[in-house]
């Protein structure tokens, strides 16, 4: 895990071989999207695996057969709760409760428009109970304009306040990480790799195109149907 030094609290893996091996297939213009999906699920196993070096445990007595001895208990890792910003985080999520597998987890959906505005449409959101222990991880792959994570951690906002919020990503823009900095300065971001920067489409470069397209296919059809509204 490597400090970036250019904010507070955010951090890459650029420093591990495996972690950006994964993530380099993942760039590869012809991996399909089984591989694609996997290489996420990877990631996120084991970027869950290293937030747990940023967690909390306690010393515990434990009695194995032969004798009494001391172990660890994750006293953190018990209390996260996991926020997929659909789609793409989907796989992501998959992997992070592979190592925080008694996450509780909320879905947000939402779709970011077309530049120059890059309006953001949230359609629906389910999220259980934030309690102050918890670590609250919201994934999201692609950290890009970071409009999209702003519309959810506002969201969030009335859902209450968590020990930690923490987001984790594949790869980072700086514009977008800019952004979520200025208006939620206590946010720790947690990326693979920190990119170049954005084009004019608001994708990342080098980046590895439409992320959601790549993992789950290009949608012919995209709307919000009616009897989506009002659900308790
Ligand atoms: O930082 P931003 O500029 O907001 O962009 C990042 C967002 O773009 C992608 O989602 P997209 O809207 O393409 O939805 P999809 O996963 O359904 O393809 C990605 O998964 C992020 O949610
Ligand atoms: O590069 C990008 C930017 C936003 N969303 C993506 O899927 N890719
Ligand atoms: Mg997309």
């Amino acid at each position: 895990m490597k400090k970036d030094t250019r904010w507070e609290g955010v951090y890459s893996f650029e420093d591990s071989p495996f972690l950006i091996e994964t993530l380099s297939d993942l760039r590869e213009q012809d991996t399909d999207n089984i591989a694609f999906r996997k290489g996420l699920v990877r990631l996120g196993r084991y970027m869950g695996y290293e937030l747990t070096k940023t967690m909390d445990f306690e010393e515990v007595e434990i009695e194995t057969p032969l004798e009494a001895t001391i172990g660890l208990k994750g006293k953190d890792r018990k209390n996260v709760l996991i926020i997929t910003v659909l789609r793409v985080a989907i796989p992501l999520m998959e992997g992070l409760i592979k190592t925080l597998e008694s996450a509780r987890v909320g879905i947000v959906s939402a779709s970011r428009g077309p530049a120059p505005d890059f309006d953001i449409k949230m359609d629906y959101i389910k999220v259980p109970k934030l309690k102050e222990e918890d670590t609250l991880i919201i994934c999201d792959p692609m950290i890009a304009t970071g409009s999209t994570l702003i519309s959810v951690m506002r969201e969030l906002k009335s859902c209450g306040m968590p020990k930690r919020v923490v987001v984790v990503g594949v790869i980072g823009a700086p514009e977008g990480i800019d952004a979520i900095k200025k208006e939620f300065p206590e946010t720790e971001i947690y990326v693979t790799k920190m990119d170049r920067e954005l084009n004019k489409k608001g994708y990342i470069l080098p980046g590895l195109g439409d992320a959601g397209d790549r993992a789950f296919g290009e949608p012919v059809k995209v709307s919000l149907l009616p009897q989506m509204h009002n659900l308790e």
